[in-house]
């Protein structure tokens, strides 16, 4: 069984190519940074350290590597190869797709008709739908056509914490022991090898959106919050007492949104709420809090983990108090290193609050959250703007 996955990031070794090895795919990694290129291509294997009390130890062996920019090479595993994953960030699956197409295109030329199942293992809710429009556009009809037969983009939720790696050895990974994949049964071909640890269900939208309104939802609080308050780690921000009730406030009205929307048992959910709440505060691992809430315009998006459940909740006629002030902390996120801080930064400047809140999360001015996002953005600007760290504003 062989697999290709595009990025091998943090959860791309740390999470999806040591599940794959551990269910015997062999795994070719398609790699853009050079130095893990070369790393990989040397040593064909690497390390994943669990942040557990004895920091146990997998060897992801039988691993190889190509670059992203040798789009032949690429083209070439995907015709032969059962399955292609990807964390790359939701962003960049768009360099991926001409890629992707190009393999399927090859594969179907050299008359493959076995099925190939294409997952995109982003923090979204269609992360594989979205990368399928995009693979499809790329595709002649005559492919197209064999392509609605044979190849499948389920969509899946991935969940692990993998912070940002320091050390020397660029490959050696440290997760949390904890994880969750699930992948939609429903949008899959026969004959799929399974991977074991993975969870296949027929109805994925329950399992993603308890993950992203609840896991998500909850640390993008800890980190929004956590940064004008001047914390670096989610840990350091989680000991904060009254920070930690604003997350686990956060985290009920999501919550009472998804226990009423999916009629599951509220005492299950607290459950999970509060085991969610263990791993952020994991005295094993450390989480930067820029990483946690990088790409603020894709977290403040519509389908994202803040305005979704907001605008869910509040149509449910739910108070929402929590989720508008992570909002607005969100909208005071200018981290100078983040593209997308920077771009919100100046878009606020630019055109103001009011057409911030319009466009980029798609909440129009008549909306009643509107006007609380808005009282809260300028409270907190109020509290914070000294500190405010990069924009000044
Ligand atoms: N880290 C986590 O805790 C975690 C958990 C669940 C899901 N995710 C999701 O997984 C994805 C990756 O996150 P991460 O934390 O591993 O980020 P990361 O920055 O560590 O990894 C992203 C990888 O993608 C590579 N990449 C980017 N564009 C590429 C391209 N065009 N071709 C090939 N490789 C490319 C980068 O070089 C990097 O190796 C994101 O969508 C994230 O939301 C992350
Ligand atoms: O990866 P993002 O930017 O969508 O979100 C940041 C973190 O919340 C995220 O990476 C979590 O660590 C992960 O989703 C846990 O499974």
């Amino acid at each position: 069984m062989k697999a290709v996955h595009f990025g091998p990031g943090n959860i791309g070794r740390g999470f999806i190519g040591l599940l794959l090895s551990q269910s015997g795919f062999e795994v070719t990694f398609v790699v853009r940074n050079e130095r893990q290129l070369n790393m990989l291509q040397q040593k064909k294997k690497y390390i994943v350290t669990l942040a557990n009390e004895d920091k146990d130890k997998k060897v992801v062996s039988n691993v190889s590597a190509i670059s992203s920019q040798h789009r032949a090479e690429v083209a070439r595993a995907i015709a032969e190869t059962d399955l292609v994953t990807t964390a790359v960030g939701l962003g960049a699956l768009k360099h991926l797709a001409e890629s992707i197409a190009e393999g399927i295109e090859l594969r179907l030329r050299f008359g493959v008709r076995k099925p190939l199942h294409i997952i995109a293992c982003e923090n979204a809710m269609d992360g594989s739908s979205q990368l399928r429009s995009r693979v499809m556009k790329h595709l002649s009809p005559g492919s197209k056509a064999l392509a609605e037969k044979y190849v499948a983009f389920p969509n899946t939720a991935v969940d692990r914490i993998v912070p940002i790696q320091d050390g020397s050895d660029s490959l050696q990974v440290t997760v949390e022991a904890y994880y969750e994949w699930v992948i939609d049964k429903s949008a899959m071909l026969e004959g799929f090898p399974e991977i074991k640890g993975v969870k296949y269900v027929d109805q994925l939208a329950p399992y993603i959106e308890r993950k992203l309104f609840t896991v998500n939802t909850g640390h993008c609080v800890a980190a929004y919050h956590g940064y004008l308050e001047g914390y670096e780690t989610i840990q350091e921000a989680m000991e904060d007492e009254g920070l930690k009730r604003r997350v686990v406030s956060a985290m009920q009205e999501t919550g009472r949104l998804l226990t009423s929307k999916y009629h599951w048992e509220k005492e299950n959910h607290s459950t999970y709420i509060n085991r969610m709440l263990d791993r952020f505060t994991n005295p094993l691992l450390s989480d930067d809090i820029v990483r946690v809430g990088r790409s603020p315009l894709r977290k403040l998006s519509l389908n994202d983990r803040l305005v979704r459940p907001a605008l869910q909740a509040h149509g449910l006629g739910f108070d929402i108090p929590h989720l508008t002030s992570a909002i607005a902390a969100a909208l005071l996120f200018d981290h100078k290193e983040d593209p997308e801080a920077v771009s919100l930064q100046s878009e606020l400047k630019l055109r103001g609050v009011d057409e911030v809140i319009t466009q980029v999360m798609g909440i129009p001015q008549k909306h009643a959250i509107h006007p609380s996002i808005v009282s809260r953005y300028h409270e907190m600007r109020r509290v914070y703007g000294a500190s405010l760290r990069a924009s000044g504003s």
